[in-house]
């Protein structure tokens, strides 16, 4: 679905990070952490062939669903909730044009993140959350091989990181969808992701969650101590560089 072979990224003298190898398979849940700027986002856009790897090689499937970073969309953009989940059928379906298979999938993609509500409000005068959720249907819609979220639960509530955390765990397990899920925080995906890219400092480290969430690890990639501890199936860590927060 996806394969990363010795990749690296750099802007100007800036190296992000490098010797990054890295093989999804069908099915399987990746999730990417790390401090602000560690590159998160220019992994992705490199996955789409938006930015040029500095070395190595990457190889995608055909099929990509994309949730882009949230930007708020302006309040006057004349598109419906289902016109904007329609993009993501756009391109990819060519037979089905204004068909009522198009409208049913469409409709099933928004009911899917418990949007089906939403489909004929204005996209602008939703919420940041209500737009995020619809970003998620289109990139669902036309059943993508690879999906690459980019923060995708930023300003979602509790219920709505859940339908969208589940959802996407459902798509894997039903559909062999392949999951490359941006996030700052392991909480909400904990039970879902079978392994952790975590980027810090130039540095990086592939595991499962136990594997990269220990004390150790993380003081290594970050520099400085930091401790990990786990309380009532919660990660905690503690310790991060100011800087790299928020
Ligand atoms: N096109 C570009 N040209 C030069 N520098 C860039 C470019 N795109 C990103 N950067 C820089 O590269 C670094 C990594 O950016 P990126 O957006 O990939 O980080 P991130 O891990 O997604 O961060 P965040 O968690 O804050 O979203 C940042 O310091 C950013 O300023």
């Amino acid at each position: 679905m996806l394969e990363l072979v010795d990749a690296g990224l750099a802007y100007g003298s800036r190296q992000l990070w490098s010797g990054l190898s890295l093989r999804v398979e069908p099915g399987e849940f990746v999730a990417v952490l790390g401090a602000n700027g560690s590159g998160k986002t220019s992994l992705v856009r490199a996955i789409l062939g938006l930015q040029r790897l500095t070395a190595g090689t990457v190889t995608v499937t055909d099929g990509i669903g994309y949730v882009p970073q949230q930007r708020r969309v302006n309040l006057l953009t004349p598109l419906r909730a289902r016109d904007v989940v329609g993009q993501g059928l756009d391109g990819h379906r060519w037979g089905l044009g204004r068909s009522a298979g198009r409208t049913a999938r469409i409709r099933a993609a928004l009911e899917a993140v418990d949007a089906a509500e939403l489909a004929d409000h204005p996209i602008g005068v939703l919420s940041g959350g209500e737009q995020q959720r619809v970003r998620v249907a289109q990139a669902l819609v036309a059943g993508p091989r690879l999906l690459l979220c980019d923060e995708p639960l930023l300003s979602l509530d509790l219920r709505s990181q859940r339908t969208v955390t589940a959802l996407v765990d459902r798509r894997r397990r039903e559909a062999g969808t392949a999951v490359l899920f941006v996030t700052h925080e392991i909480n909400p995906v904990l039970p879902y992701v079978d392994r952790v890219l975590y980027l810090a400092g130039g540095r990086f480290r592939i595991g499962t969650v136990p594997e990269v969430f220990t004390s150790a690890v993380l003081s290594q990639l970050y520099g400085v101590p930091v401790e990990v501890v786990t309380v009532n199936d919660r990660i905690l860590v503690a310790g991060i560089p100011q800087a790299h927060h928020e």
